[in-house]
């Protein structure tokens, strides 16, 4: 009798045979579908063929070929694939003429646009110059390059250029910008642009330099480029816009208009009714006086934002006296920054958001970003921050400073200075200068007048030191 182990070893030897005979059967039989398309697949189709040399006539001329067929089954199964496959290829092939035909049009429109929009260089090549007139023609050149305006122009990603301006007003609101703006763009060297105040760095600047600037109309030739300019005047008190600015115009010329601070807080407080007014917006409450508004702003700059930057050199002086030995190495900082704190308690009433300083002033300093027209009447008044703020990024041979009060006594003169400022030549067309944007409006009150001009007493004094140049408002 045979051992278990003899059986199971007979088993799994007819196991195998089985296999191999099933496995024999399966390869020669199984229908496949080959499809060959150069010659070199082709000795391996003819090693497949010799198998099966009645069913392979088709395969002698390196035509897409059919696999050995077996039963109608399996005819009927290829041919179904074949139809499938087909069609899968002419939806391929139709894909692509699209795709091809898409590229084609892309790159139409792209050297159309190119052909339009990229500046052409007007002066003769110095190879057509004689040689006498050569030494001439080069200083023209360098006289050209010199008189160039900042290059603000970036390639875009279809082949044209987008040029953003090179001279921006950057505020301060209610210090004649209108005017301005107004006046510069009947110069001709200047740029059409579709509106004054843009809002790019403050507020659009999510969509990008190539929007930007298509509110400007585009520079046609290299040579005396127009000056392209927008005028938005929250630009200067707005905390993220001068490294925006900076990252993006380096070479920007600026320009800032500044008028006496207790003046154009009132101004600004009778704007903001009338844009309530236009806009259809919630009136300002009857408690929202001119004097409040004051008042509150004041308190709230004084515990947020001063309470703010006290609380920062503290922290400073701290870690100085740390490092040269003044205090122990390993005491701790345990000051909680007064600007966090929440000031519910102090019932205020406008600026009621500030519940946490930073809903209000974020960045803990005057700097602020509110839209509401009469937020910030103070905050935007102090100049000196905001200016020495900017100085981080533009030096003030790049900043032109304008005195508002100089509108009423000689607008010419400032316009005059602004077009030197700009190297651009005298333009005598502009006609009467008639003020832009007035609001009437009655004076204030000489109790809030006097607490506004002790304000801005030192402000001010700091400003004029600052920039050297007495300014001359209310002391
Ligand atoms: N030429 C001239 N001379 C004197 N004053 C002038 C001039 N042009 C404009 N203005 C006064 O400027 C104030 C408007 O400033 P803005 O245009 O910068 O205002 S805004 O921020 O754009 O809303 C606004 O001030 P108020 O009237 O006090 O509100 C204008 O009257």
């Amino acid at each position: 009798m045979a051992s278990l182990t003899d059986k199971k070893q007979i088993v799994l030897v007819l196991v195998i045979v089985i296999t191999c005979i099933i496995g024999y059967q399966f390869y020669v039989t199984r229908p496949q579908l080959i499809v060959e398309n150069n010659n070199n697949n082709n000795h391996q189709q003819n090693n497949n063929n010799n198998h099966h040399q009645n069913n392979n006539h088709n395969n002698n001329n390196n035509e897409n070929t059919l696999a050995p067929i077996k039963t109608n089954t399996e005819l009927d199964a290829n041919v179904q694939k074949l139809l499938e496959l087909q069609k899968q290829l002419s939806v391929q092939i139709e894909f692509l003429n699209l795709k091809v035909s898409e590229q084609e049009k892309l790159l139409n429109v792209a050297n159309q646009v190119m052909k339009r929009s990229l500046p052409k260089p007007t002066l003769p090549p110095l190879d057509q110059v004689g040689d006498k007139e050569r030494d001439e023609a080069i200083q023209t050149r360098i006289q050209k390059t010199k008189q160039n305006i900042p290059n603000t122009c970036i390639p875009t990603t279809n082949g044209s250029l987008a040029c953003m301006p090179n001279f921006i007003i950057i505020g301060t609101m209610k210090s004649g910008t209108t005017f301005l703006d107004f006046y510069l763009q009947m110069h001709p060297r200047l740029a059409k642009h579709k509106i004054k105040e843009v809002w790019f760095f403050n507020s659009h600047y999510y969509k990008g330099l190539e929007w930007y600037a298509k509110n400007f109309e585009q520079p046609t030739s290299f040579e005396n480029q127009r000056v392209i300019s927008e005028a938005t005047p929250f630009y200067v008190n707005h905390p993220y816009t001068p490294t925006r600015m900076y990252a993006a115009l380096k070479d920007v010329k600026l320009v800032l208009m500044l008028r006496d601070p207790v003046e154009r807080c009132l101004s600004q407080y009778h704007f903001s009714l009338k844009w309530i007014e236009r806009n259809k917006a919630p009136k300002l409450k009857p408690e929202h006086t001119f004097e409040n508004l004051i008042y509150e702003e004041a308190e709230v700059i004084q515990t947020c934002v001063r309470g703010n930057s006290e609380y920062n050199s503290k922290y400073a002086q701290f870690n100085k006296d740390k490092e040269e030995g003044v205090i122990d190495m390993n005491r701790e900082w345990n000051e909680t920054n007064p600007f966090t704190k929440k000031h519910n308690d102090k019932g205020w009433n406008f600026y009621e958001q500030c519940s946490s300083c930073d809903k209000c002033f974020q960045t803990g300093s005057i700097l602020h970003t509110s839209g509401h027209p009469t937020f910030g009447m103070l905050a935007k008044s102090l100049y000196y921050e905001q200016i020495e703020y900017w100085l981080n990024f533009y030096p003030l041979s790049q900043i032109h400073i304008i005195r508002y009060e100089d509108l009423t006594s000689r607008p010419e003169g400032v316009i005059r200075d602004v077009e030197q400022f700009l190297g651009l030549e005298e333009f005598n067309g502009y006609g009467d200068f008639v003020p832009k944007n007035v609001v009437s409006h009655d004076d204030m009150d000489p109790k809030i007048r006097e607490f506004l001009v002790d304000y801005f007493r030192e402000p001010n004094e700091k400003l004029y030191k600052l920039l050297g140049r007495d300014f001359g408002w209310a002391r």
